[in-house]
């Protein structure tokens, strides 16, 4: 048996005409959190959907802990735990009890499992406060306490951190984190952005228009958002010149604002500056600069972002 506890294997999903996923294939192991990234109509809550078992693939197929089929999928989906969309809460309950509903819908027959939930996703203290007096932040908590009633092995949440607050954002990354290392589960969490996931997730799926179009592990992210030295000054032609010639590199890039990108020597940041100066050229601006996620996103898909 192999090690991945998701994958599915061209997975399309259409609606009448319109194509929401087209052949996607992706693999999830425990012990890891996996970002799926893509802006608005990306394809994100329906390939969730597919997973959790609320809708069904046009075509291809999913395979949960090795096993696939209909009947196998239907046991092995019960080692899911899912926030899909907007969680399902009574408004004039607190978290306790929505927790006790769900738990008891569930037949999860555990009843010190609720407080024990409270308290890891950080809600024990809100005793009598109704849920519909919750912020947003403590509505997504009460949620993935929900979904983890089951204490699943693979966690799947729809926008987690869509909304929050800085702070918010945080809580839910060390939550995640820590469920991810104690409990070596699978987690699998969308978002509009990638900035806003940076850190959270271990590795990153992107998927625009239904297509991945990219997955990276945070290792490959970082790489790829390589850092650069950015130098504005008087004379561009003849800095390149320099670079060639005085410091031995091709890997720069001119930018049409002027100003040049040098990818060697980050770590000779005196040698380069001493090789322009001594050539006369006047420098206003000598920086080290990465690209930005935003700008690697987008880049992603094809300069058609607008994150
Ligand atoms: N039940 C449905 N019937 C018809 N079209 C649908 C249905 N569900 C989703 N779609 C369409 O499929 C595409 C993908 O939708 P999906 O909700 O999966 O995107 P998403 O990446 O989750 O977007 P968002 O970030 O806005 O939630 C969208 O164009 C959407 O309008």
């Amino acid at each position: 048996m192999n090690s991945y506890v998701v994958q599915t294997h061209h997975l399309s999903k259409n609606y009448g005409d319109y194509t929401a996923l087209r052949q996607v294939s992706i693999r999830l192991k425990g012990g890891h959190i996996y970002g799926l990234i893509g802006q608005n109509g990306a394809g994100k809550t329906t390939l969730m959907r597919l997973l959790a078992g609320l809708a069904f693939p046009t075509e291809g197929s999913i395979e949960l802990f090795g096993h696939s089929g209909k009947y196998p999928l239907q046991e092995e989906r019960k080692r899911l735990g899912c926030m899909i969309e907007h969680p399902g809460f009574v408004p004039y309950m607190t978290a306790k009890q929505n927790l006790k509903l769900h738990r008891m819908m569930r037949g999860v027959p555990n009843e010190e499992i609720e407080d024990e939930l409270l308290e890891l996703v950080g809600l024990a203290d809100t005793v009598r406060k109704k849920a519909r007096d919750f912020s947003l932040g403590m509505k997504q908590r009460l949620g993935i306490a929900i979904a983890l009633l089951g204490s699943p092995e693979v966690l799947i949440l729809d926008e987690p951190i869509n909304g929050l607050d800085p702070l918010g954002v945080i809580e839910i990354r060390n939550l995640l984190r820590q469920l991810c290392e104690e409990r070596q589960m699978a987690i699998l969490i969308s978002s509009h952005n990638l900035p806003e996931l940076y850190q959270t997730a271990t590795n990153y799926i992107i998927i625009h228009k239904g297509e991945i179009k990219q997955t990276l592990t945070q290792e490959q992210l970082d790489e790829r958002c390589k850092h650069h030295i950015l130098i504005r000054c008087d004379q561009p032609e003849k800095l390149t010149s320099v670079l060639e010639t005085e410091l031995g590199t091709l890997n720069y890039k001119v930018m049409p604002d002027r100003t040049v990108k040098l990818y060697d020597c980050l770590d000779q940041l005196e040698r380069v500056a001493r090789a322009i100066h001594d050539k006369g050229i006047v420098v206003t601006k000598f920086n080290v600069e990465g690209e930005t996620l935003e700008n690697y996103f987008i880049s992603c898909l094809g300069g058609e972002g607008d994150a």
